[in-house]
């Protein structure tokens, strides 16, 4: 008990190591990502041993590997080095990498923007190509997806607030980009997420879907919106589902969440929710959506056959987020748990 009232002590850097080592690989990985955002000269002894991903205004750089599929590129300090000096660059741009993660091999994970250089000669050199994101992203594998959907955040965010928006001053970043701090005040900036609720509402037998103007022909998704300011979770729900389609939803019940990147770094928080099969009757803004519609398992089973966007799409044509959305979860959770109510009738 008496240690318990002891006061919080800062553990010098080497007793935080040797602390570590009893914890699990994840909880080591966590703390020490935690520890670089906070001392400047560990960030850049990481950066000088980790892998820096590349990204050229912020269109990521990209390796074809098997025919068709495509892996993010993850380069040595010293590689980007070289590649920096054959294009030009003395070398100097490294610094302002930007820390993003740390790999199972305890390896520091870094990006960096070389929007100042030939995209041509830096995909060459590395043997790459830079493909945007909204490309990018479907083609590379869910966690390397979302680590590269994570870099471009990060670098559009320090972009955009290299002023503070109070005194108009610059702004420095810490050696990780993990904040900013602006130049004349003691304001300090975080990158900033805008937090979107996403909710597939069922009425027991159906889903419903609805589709803005701006979606490809044919794709039907789950109802999003951003939250105001001040809501919870289930007011901003329950606000938009009555504003997109006019129904008041019941039973909202969490599901998962995850970063989305388009079209900039929203945290969408995904629910299912339900309405009574009495009191279905769409009424559909058609400012928000172009459509919105119930869907029986059947129909969600057939979309699902549909892997990518169709090259032709015929006009009955319907096809779903892709796995890497989180819409695509809620879709495949409802169905199963539909399954499963059939498997237990
Ligand atoms: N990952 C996934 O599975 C899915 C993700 N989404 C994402 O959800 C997001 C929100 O969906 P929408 O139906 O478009 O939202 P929405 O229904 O709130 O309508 C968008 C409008 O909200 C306003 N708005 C309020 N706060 C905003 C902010 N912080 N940033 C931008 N606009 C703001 C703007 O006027 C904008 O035109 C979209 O960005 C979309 O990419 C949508 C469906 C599936
Ligand atoms: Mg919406």
């Amino acid at each position: 008990m008496l240690a318990l009232l002891r006061p919080l002590r800062i553990l010098p850097f080497a007793e935080h190591y040797s602390l570590t080592r009893f914890c699990s690989a994840f909880v080591s990985r966590m703390r020490y990502l935690n520890m670089l955002k906070e001392n400047d000269a560990a960030c850049v002894s990481a950066l000088q041993n980790g892998h820096i991903f590349l990204f050229h205004h912020l269109i990521p750089l990209l390796q074809r590997s098997d025919p068709g599929t495509f892996r993010s590129v993850a380069l040595s300090y010293s590689e980007v080095q070289s590649v920096l000096h054959r294009s030009g660059s003395d070398g100097s741009l490294l610094k302002e990498s930007i820390l993003i993660g740390c790999s199972e091999q305890n390896q520091a994970q870094f990006c960096l923007d070389v929007g100042e250089l030939d995209p041509a000669a830096v995909a060459k050199e590395c043997k790459g190509t830079f493909i945007d994101l909204r490309k990018a992203f479907f083609l590379l594998a869910g966690a390397e997806a979302h680590l590269v959907a994570k870099a471009q955040a990060l670098l559009r965010w320090h972009q955009i607030n290299r002023f503070s928006g109070a005194t108009g001053q610059l702004t420095h970043r810490n050696q990780a980009g993990s904040q900013r701090v602006c130049s004349s005040s003691s304001i300090v900036y975080y990158p900033k997420m805008s937090p979107v609720v996403i909710v597939l509402v069922s009425d027991g037998k159906r889903c419903l879907l609805g589709r803005q103007s701006s979606f490809p022909i044919g794709l039907y998704s789950a109802l999003a919106g951003f939250c105001d300011m001040g809501e919870t979770l289930e007011e901003a729900v329950s606000r938009e589902v009555a504003e997109e389609v006019g129904l008041e939803v019941q039973n909202i019940i969490y599901s998962s969440s995850q970063h989305w990147p388009f079209p900039h770094s929203s945290f969408m928080l995904a629910c299912h929710a339900t309405v009574s099969s009495a009191h279905s009757q769409l009424n559909v803004d058609h400012l928000e959506l172009e459509d919105a519609r119930w869907f029986t398992e059947e129909e969600i089973t057939c979309a699902l056959q549909i892997k990518a966007p169709p090259k032709r799409v015929q006009p009955t044509t319907v096809w779903l987020p892709p796995k890497h959305a989180v819409a695509h979860r809620l879709i495949m959770e409802w169905r199963d748990s539909q399954q499963r109510s059939k498997g237990t009738e």
